[in-house]
């Protein structure tokens, strides 16, 4: 399934209608289908509040306000422009409703308003469709945002239609302000601002409504991930062996973070990896050693290991990163991984010393996948952070198409940006894995996952995905509070089978 921004959107919709579908057919669609959506949850005393905008967002409010009405519900229908001003369909959309005689009010002065809040006393429910994916980044006038506080201070049911008003479709940030949602019923694909930034935040639960408009038609390669899109797990042949499952070599912890190396480890053990061998400095040898899981292999490696010295242990894949510190020179150490055939993982510190190495990410001819947060990322690229959050695809597909490496920029919906432009946002994980050590299950998930003879790229998409799944299991059964990396890794065996 695509993601999508507005402007993709708009170029669907224009292929739709050249293809012989009406753009007033596609509203009547739209409408009469968030209409079906909103009736689920209705019953006789409902009151519906619909706040309809000035373009075809407001179109489709109207359209689901005829729908609601000739199935007996009550809905109060408000006009948030002049009609002069509606959109040509939003006119037609208009005209139905006047045809059958339903009565609809234009919010024009504070007595309007006054009458709107009066309304929302007894209201059940109040559906946003003031604006969409046509919202344009300039300021919404004073009036509109007084409406936006009277949606938000109402404390029942809020419905946004498609996007909620305010909310960027392209970035998912506000103009100044924006409507909260509880639900946003999104039209035909998700809109990239509905997935980036606060969008998560105002759209509330999302559902998507299928009007007919043919994704393909635009040469898009941004996706949400569904599970049967993964290319892991895989079927295991029964004449095999722990060699042809994993045998992942994690470098990892340092004095004071001796446990990122284990959380690594178990994440790979626990998404399959045959066999793992953990290299950790001296220093910490015996605690970890006391603290690993039985089943991992604990040596010590100065800062002279080279991918070569790894591959004699019949190795596979590498991870580097998780809990190394800064002290040391782990560049020195990266440069001679990057310059051997194992694939690499760099993880936390790892992209921080890659950093001072980042040219021979080019030179390489191994496969690499980095795991950065946003913070990670800034400093890796040397962008500021609020430059990166108002264009996270553009930076995200620049550095993974320009430096051949595949990038998981994690966060709320962590995006996976292939070497050819290719963009998988995730659609698995919650707020409760926002927890120390969590980002340390994840990297040894996608060692682990690669070590199974998984490309990269698709181990990095199904580590990401399971590694969200095995935290809304938990989340699901137990809250998000008491969430840490282990019930992460505790939770795998019932998501991943
Ligand atoms: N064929 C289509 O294009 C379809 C569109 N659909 C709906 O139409 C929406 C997109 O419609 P539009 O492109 O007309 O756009 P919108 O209805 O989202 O908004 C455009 C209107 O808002 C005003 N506006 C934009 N930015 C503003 C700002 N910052 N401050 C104040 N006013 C502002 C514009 O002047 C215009 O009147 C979608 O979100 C979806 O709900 C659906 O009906 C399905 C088909
Ligand atoms: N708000 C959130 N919602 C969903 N997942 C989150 C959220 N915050 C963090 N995560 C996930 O948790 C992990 C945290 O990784 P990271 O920031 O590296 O943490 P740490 O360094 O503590 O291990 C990532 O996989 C990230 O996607
Ligand atoms: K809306």
């Amino acid at each position: 399934m695509k993601v999508v921004t507005p402007k993709e959107m708009a170029v669907m919709d224009r292929h739709a209608v050249a293809a012989g579908t009406p753009s007033i057919e596609l509203m009547e669609r739209a409408g009469h289908a968030c209409a079906e959506v909103i009736k689920v949850d209705l019953d006789e005393k409902a009151q519906i509040i619909i706040l309809c905008g000035p373009g075809n967002n407001g179109g489709d409010g109207l359209v689901i306000g005829r729908s609601l009405i000739e199935d007996g519900y009550t809905v109060h229908l408000f006009l948030t422009a002049d009609r002069e001003k509606l959109s040509e369909d939003s006119q037609i959309s208009l005209k139905r409703l006047e045809d059958k005689n339903i009565p609809i009010r234009t919010l024009q002065d504070d007595a309007d308003l006054e009458d709107l809040s009066l309304i929302m006393k007894r209201a059940t429910h109040v559906v946003d469709a003031i604006f969409g994916t046509g919202l344009v980044d300039k300021e919404i006038p004073a009036s509109y945002n007084r409406i936006f506080d009277l949606v938000n201070d109402f404390d029942r049911e809020k419905i946004a239609i498609d996007i909620p008003s305010g909310l960027r479709g392209d970035i998912g940030l506000t103009i100044g302000n924006g409507i909260f949602a509880d639900k946003t019923i999104v039209i035909q694909n998700y809109k990239t601002g509905c997935l980036l930034n606060d969008g998560p935040d105002y759209t509330g639960d999302t559902i998507l409504i299928d009007i007919g408009i043919d994704e393909n038609s635009i040469p898009n390669e941004k996706y949400y991930t569904q599970e049967s899109d993964l290319k892991f797990p895989q079927k295991r042949k029964k004449n095999t062996h722990k060699y042809d499952y994993g045998s992942v070599v994690v470098i990892a912890g340092s004095k004071g973070m001796s446990g990122a190396g284990i959380l690594s480890i178990e994440g790979a053990l626990k998404s399959g990896g045959g066999l793992v061998t953990c290299y950790v400095p001296q220093d910490i040898y015996i605690p970890v050693v006391a603290r690993a899981p039985a089943e991992a292999l604990i040596k010590t490696y100065d800062c002279n290991i080279t991918s070569d010295d790894i591959k004699h242990d019949r190795k596979k894949v590498i991870l580097i990163g998780p809990g190394i510190g800064r002290a040391k020179n782990y560049s020195f150490i990266l440069e001679h991984l990057l310059e051997g055939s194992l694939p690499v993982v760099i993880d936390a510190d790892g992209i921080h010393h890659l950093a001072v190495v980042v040219d021979s990410l080019k030179e390489s001819k191994t496969p690499v996948v980095i795991t950065p947060h946003f913070a990670e990322f800034s400093k890796l690229i040397d962008v500021p952070r609020e430059d990166i959050l108002k264009d996270p695809i553009g930076y995200g597909q620049k550095f993974a198409m320009e430096y051949q490496v595949v990038v998981v920029l994690k966060g709320y919906r962590t995006m996976i940006f292939g070497t050819n432009g290719e963009i998988w946002f995730n659609s698995t994980g919650n707020p409760g894995m926002a927890t120390g050590g969590s980002g340390d299950v994840l990297a040894g998930m996608i060692a682990g996952i690669a070590g199974q003879n998984v490309n990269l790229f698709e181990a990095a998409r199904a580590g990401v995905f399971y590694h969200g799944k095995a935290g809304d299991y938990y989340a699901e059964h137990f809250g998000q509070s008491t969430l840490t990396a282990h019930s992460i890794i505790e939770s795998l065996k019932y998501v991943l089978k």
